[in-house]
Protein backbone atom coordinates (compact mmCIF):
# COMPACT_ATOMS: atom_id res chain seq x y z
CA UNK A 1 0.00 0.00 0.00
CA UNK A 2 1.42 3.51 -0.63
CA UNK A 3 2.00 6.20 1.59
CA UNK A 4 -1.88 6.78 3.04
CA UNK A 5 -3.21 9.80 3.36
CA UNK A 6 -4.80 11.48 5.66
CA UNK A 7 -6.97 15.21 5.37
CA UNK A 8 -7.28 17.34 9.01
CA UNK A 9 -10.39 19.29 8.66
CA UNK A 10 -10.21 22.95 9.85
CA UNK A 11 -12.92 25.73 9.70
CA UNK A 12 -12.88 28.99 11.54
CA UNK A 13 -11.59 28.88 14.82
CA UNK A 14 -9.95 25.35 14.46
CA UNK A 15 -6.47 25.85 15.73
CA UNK A 16 -4.92 22.53 16.11
CA UNK A 17 -4.49 21.52 12.69
CA UNK A 18 -0.76 22.46 11.46
CA UNK A 19 0.38 20.51 14.36
CA UNK A 20 -2.21 17.67 14.08
CA UNK A 21 -0.60 17.44 10.45
CA UNK A 22 2.60 17.65 11.80
CA UNK A 23 1.45 14.38 13.69
CA UNK A 24 0.63 12.58 10.93
CA UNK A 25 3.91 13.16 8.94
CA UNK A 26 5.88 11.92 11.89
CA UNK A 27 3.88 8.54 11.72
CA UNK A 28 4.53 8.79 8.05
CA UNK A 29 1.53 9.39 6.67
CA UNK A 30 0.96 12.43 3.46
CA UNK A 31 -1.15 15.20 5.51
CA UNK A 32 -2.60 17.79 4.31
CA UNK A 33 -5.11 20.46 6.36
CA UNK A 34 -8.54 21.19 4.29
CA UNK A 35 -11.01 24.00 4.91
CA UNK A 36 -14.37 23.20 5.53
CA UNK A 37 -15.67 24.90 2.77
CA UNK A 38 -13.35 23.30 0.31
CA UNK A 39 -14.66 20.19 1.24
CA UNK A 40 -18.16 20.84 1.15
CA UNK A 41 -17.61 22.06 -2.39
CA UNK A 42 -15.79 19.07 -3.43
CA UNK A 43 -16.26 15.78 -1.24
CA UNK A 44 -14.72 13.69 -3.48
CA UNK A 45 -11.58 14.82 -2.21
CA UNK A 46 -12.15 12.27 -0.11
CA UNK A 47 -11.81 9.60 -2.29
CA UNK A 48 -8.13 10.00 -2.60
CA UNK A 49 -7.90 9.95 1.42
CA UNK A 50 -7.43 6.87 3.62
CA UNK A 51 -7.67 8.99 7.03
CA UNK A 52 -9.97 11.84 7.85
CA UNK A 53 -8.90 13.95 11.31
CA UNK A 54 -11.11 16.76 12.59
CA UNK A 55 -8.77 19.04 14.49
CA UNK A 56 -9.06 20.27 17.85
CA UNK A 57 -9.86 24.17 18.46
CA UNK A 58 -12.87 26.73 18.80
CA UNK A 59 -14.48 26.42 15.59
CA UNK A 60 -17.24 29.14 15.21
CA UNK A 61 -15.95 30.18 18.09
CA UNK A 62 -17.74 27.46 20.42
CA UNK A 63 -20.79 28.88 19.11
CA UNK A 64 -24.32 27.56 20.66
CA UNK A 65 -21.63 24.93 22.18
CA UNK A 66 -18.32 23.57 21.35
CA UNK A 67 -18.80 21.73 17.77
CA UNK A 68 -22.10 22.48 17.08
CA UNK A 69 -22.31 24.64 14.15
CA UNK A 70 -19.63 22.48 12.31
CA UNK A 71 -21.08 19.16 13.85
CA UNK A 72 -24.16 21.08 11.92
CA UNK A 73 -22.67 21.25 8.72
CA UNK A 74 -20.94 17.81 8.79
CA UNK A 75 -23.96 16.23 9.71
CA UNK A 76 -26.31 17.72 6.86
CA UNK A 77 -24.40 18.01 3.74
CA UNK A 78 -21.15 15.35 4.18
CA UNK A 79 -22.95 12.36 6.16
CA UNK A 80 -23.80 10.19 2.72
CA UNK A 81 -19.67 11.04 2.34
CA UNK A 82 -18.27 10.35 5.37
CA UNK A 83 -20.60 7.28 5.64
CA UNK A 84 -18.98 6.17 2.45
CA UNK A 85 -15.95 6.86 3.55
CA UNK A 86 -16.20 4.72 6.98
CA UNK A 87 -17.42 2.09 5.72
CA UNK A 88 -14.74 1.59 2.66
CA UNK A 89 -12.93 0.47 5.74
CA UNK A 90 -11.00 4.35 6.07
CA UNK A 91 -10.38 5.81 9.42
CA UNK A 92 -12.22 9.36 11.29
CA UNK A 93 -10.17 10.88 14.41
CA UNK A 94 -12.16 13.81 16.25
CA UNK A 95 -10.04 15.64 18.35
CA UNK A 96 -10.93 17.63 21.31
CA UNK A 97 -13.23 20.08 19.22
CA UNK A 98 -13.25 17.16 17.00
CA UNK A 99 -14.69 14.90 19.35
CA UNK A 100 -17.31 17.45 20.25
CA UNK A 101 -18.40 17.67 15.90
CA UNK A 102 -17.94 13.82 15.66
CA UNK A 103 -20.65 13.58 18.35
CA UNK A 104 -23.28 15.32 17.32
CA UNK A 105 -23.23 13.54 14.12
CA UNK A 106 -24.08 9.69 13.70
CA UNK A 107 -20.47 8.32 12.83
CA UNK A 108 -19.79 7.11 16.01
CA UNK A 109 -23.02 5.19 16.32
CA UNK A 110 -24.29 7.78 19.82
CA UNK A 111 -27.44 7.78 18.55
CA UNK A 112 -30.86 5.59 18.42
CA UNK A 113 -34.37 5.77 17.11
CA UNK A 114 -34.98 7.75 20.54
CA UNK A 115 -32.38 10.29 19.42
CA UNK A 116 -28.71 10.39 20.99
CA UNK A 117 -26.87 7.78 23.27
CA UNK A 118 -24.65 10.66 24.71
CA UNK A 119 -22.95 13.99 24.70
CA UNK A 120 -20.64 16.43 25.75
CA UNK A 121 -21.06 19.03 28.36
CA UNK A 122 -19.92 21.87 30.41
CA UNK A 123 -16.95 20.53 32.84
CA UNK A 124 -18.09 20.26 36.22
CA UNK A 125 -15.59 23.22 37.05
CA UNK A 126 -17.35 25.63 34.99
CA UNK A 127 -14.08 26.34 33.51
CA UNK A 128 -11.84 25.64 30.82
CA UNK A 129 -9.26 22.84 32.11
CA UNK A 130 -6.10 22.61 30.59
CA UNK A 131 -3.96 20.42 32.27
CA UNK A 132 -1.75 17.13 31.82
CA UNK A 133 -3.61 13.99 32.37
CA UNK A 134 -3.20 10.24 33.24
CA UNK A 135 -5.27 7.58 30.59
CA UNK A 136 -5.62 4.14 30.35
CA UNK A 137 -7.45 2.26 27.82
CA UNK A 138 -10.23 -0.57 28.09
CA UNK A 139 -10.70 -3.46 25.76
CA UNK A 140 -11.75 -2.82 22.24
CA UNK A 141 -11.27 -2.64 19.02
CA UNK A 142 -9.91 0.59 18.41
CA UNK A 143 -7.77 0.74 15.63
CA UNK A 144 -5.86 3.79 17.19
CA UNK A 145 -5.22 2.54 20.51
CA UNK A 146 -3.79 -1.14 19.74
CA UNK A 147 -1.11 -1.96 21.77
CA UNK A 148 -1.48 1.44 24.39
CA UNK A 149 -2.04 0.60 27.51
CA UNK A 150 -1.68 4.01 29.95
CA UNK A 151 -0.57 6.92 28.39
CA UNK A 152 0.04 10.82 29.50
CA UNK A 153 -1.66 13.09 27.09
CA UNK A 154 -2.17 17.11 27.88
CA UNK A 155 -6.16 18.06 27.49
CA UNK A 156 -7.77 21.73 27.24
CA UNK A 157 -11.02 22.33 26.88
CA UNK A 158 -14.39 23.55 28.50
CA UNK A 159 -17.22 21.59 26.84
CA UNK A 160 -15.55 17.57 28.00
CA UNK A 161 -17.61 16.07 30.11
CA UNK A 162 -19.50 12.63 28.31
CA UNK A 163 -22.97 12.13 29.61
CA UNK A 164 -24.74 9.15 28.78
CA UNK A 165 -28.54 9.45 28.43
CA UNK A 166 -28.85 7.11 31.28
CA UNK A 167 -26.97 4.54 33.63
CA UNK A 168 -27.92 1.58 31.51
CA UNK A 169 -26.65 3.38 28.51
CA UNK A 170 -23.66 4.27 29.60
CA UNK A 171 -23.09 0.48 31.18
CA UNK A 172 -23.86 -0.88 27.60
CA UNK A 173 -21.36 1.53 25.93
CA UNK A 174 -18.78 0.16 28.47
CA UNK A 175 -19.39 -3.22 27.75
CA UNK A 176 -19.56 -3.18 24.05
CA UNK A 177 -15.98 -1.49 24.47
CA UNK A 178 -17.04 1.47 22.78
CA UNK A 179 -15.69 3.97 25.42
CA UNK A 180 -12.08 2.44 25.56
CA UNK A 181 -10.33 5.91 26.97
CA UNK A 182 -10.59 7.00 30.28
CA UNK A 183 -9.08 9.32 32.57
CA UNK A 184 -6.71 7.87 35.36
CA UNK A 185 -4.91 8.48 38.64
CA UNK A 186 -1.41 8.44 38.51
CA UNK A 187 -1.11 6.59 42.02
CA UNK A 188 -3.77 3.74 39.75
CA UNK A 189 -6.65 5.05 42.06
CA UNK A 190 -9.95 6.98 42.08
CA UNK A 191 -9.31 9.38 39.11
CA UNK A 192 -10.76 12.55 41.35
CA UNK A 193 -10.71 16.21 40.37
CA UNK A 194 -8.61 17.14 38.23
CA UNK A 195 -7.21 14.35 37.51
CA UNK A 196 -10.39 13.84 35.47
CA UNK A 197 -10.70 17.21 34.70
CA UNK A 198 -14.48 17.52 33.67
CA UNK A 199 -16.47 14.91 36.09
CA UNK A 200 -16.91 12.23 32.77
CA UNK A 201 -19.18 9.74 34.40
CA UNK A 202 -17.29 6.27 34.50
CA UNK A 203 -14.10 8.58 33.51
CA UNK A 204 -14.47 8.87 30.26
CA UNK A 205 -12.24 10.16 27.71
CA UNK A 206 -12.62 9.03 24.21
CA UNK A 207 -15.71 7.28 22.61
CA UNK A 208 -15.51 4.83 19.14
CA UNK A 209 -17.49 3.65 17.09
CA UNK A 210 -18.59 -0.23 16.81
CA UNK A 211 -16.28 -0.82 14.00
CA UNK A 212 -13.14 0.85 15.95
CA UNK A 213 -12.29 3.32 12.68
CA UNK A 214 -14.23 6.13 14.10
CA UNK A 215 -12.66 7.51 17.40
CA UNK A 216 -12.75 10.61 18.98
CA UNK A 217 -11.02 12.02 21.85
CA UNK A 218 -10.52 14.60 24.37
CA UNK A 219 -7.06 14.72 25.21
CA UNK A 220 -4.86 15.86 22.50
CA UNK A 221 -2.76 13.42 20.96
CA UNK A 222 -0.46 15.58 18.65
CA UNK A 223 0.09 17.91 21.51
CA UNK A 224 2.88 15.20 22.72
CA UNK A 225 4.67 13.86 19.70
CA UNK A 226 8.19 14.98 20.62
CA UNK A 227 9.86 14.11 24.20
CA UNK A 228 10.35 18.43 24.78
CA UNK A 229 6.74 18.69 24.72
CA UNK A 230 6.58 16.84 28.16
CA UNK A 231 6.77 19.41 31.45
CA UNK A 232 8.54 17.08 33.21
CA UNK A 233 11.36 16.56 30.40
CA UNK A 234 13.79 19.16 31.63
CA UNK A 235 14.06 16.62 34.08
CA UNK A 236 13.93 13.15 32.27
CA UNK A 237 15.69 14.31 29.36
CA UNK A 238 13.44 11.24 27.80
CA UNK A 239 14.65 10.56 24.35
CA UNK A 240 11.50 8.15 23.56
CA UNK A 241 9.09 9.69 21.19
CA UNK A 242 6.10 11.46 22.59
CA UNK A 243 3.52 9.40 23.39
CA UNK A 244 0.28 10.97 21.59
CA UNK A 245 2.55 10.00 18.22
CA UNK A 246 1.44 5.78 18.69
CA UNK A 247 -2.18 7.33 17.82
CA UNK A 248 -1.30 8.56 14.52
CA UNK A 249 1.35 5.72 13.87
CA UNK A 250 -1.58 3.14 14.72
CA UNK A 251 -3.37 4.90 11.99
CA UNK A 252 -0.68 4.28 9.18
CA UNK A 253 0.04 0.61 10.46
CA UNK A 254 -4.00 -0.12 9.58
CA UNK A 255 -3.17 0.44 6.25
CA UNK A 256 0.30 -0.76 6.01
N1 LIG B 1 -8.92 22.23 22.48
C1 LIG B 1 -10.11 22.16 21.98
O1 LIG B 1 -10.35 21.58 20.91
C2 LIG B 1 -11.21 22.88 22.73
C3 LIG B 1 -12.59 22.43 22.36
C4 LIG B 1 -13.68 23.41 22.77
N2 LIG B 1 -13.44 24.70 22.20
C5 LIG B 1 -13.81 23.47 24.28
O2 LIG B 1 -13.34 24.38 24.89
O3 LIG B 1 -14.39 22.58 24.86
Amino acid sequence: MPTPRALVLRAPGTNCDAETAHAFRLAGAEAQSIHIQRLLAEPALLDACQVLCIAGGFSYGDDLAAGRVLGGQVRLRLADALRRFRDAGKLILGICNGFQVLASTDLLDLEDAHGPLATLTRNDSGRYEARWVHLRTAPSNCVFLAGIDRIELPVAHAEGKFVARDAQTLASLEQGGRLPLRYAAADGGEPCYPANPNGSPAHVAGACDASGRVFGLMPHPERFVDPTQHPEWTRTRSDAAGAGLALFQNAVRYFG
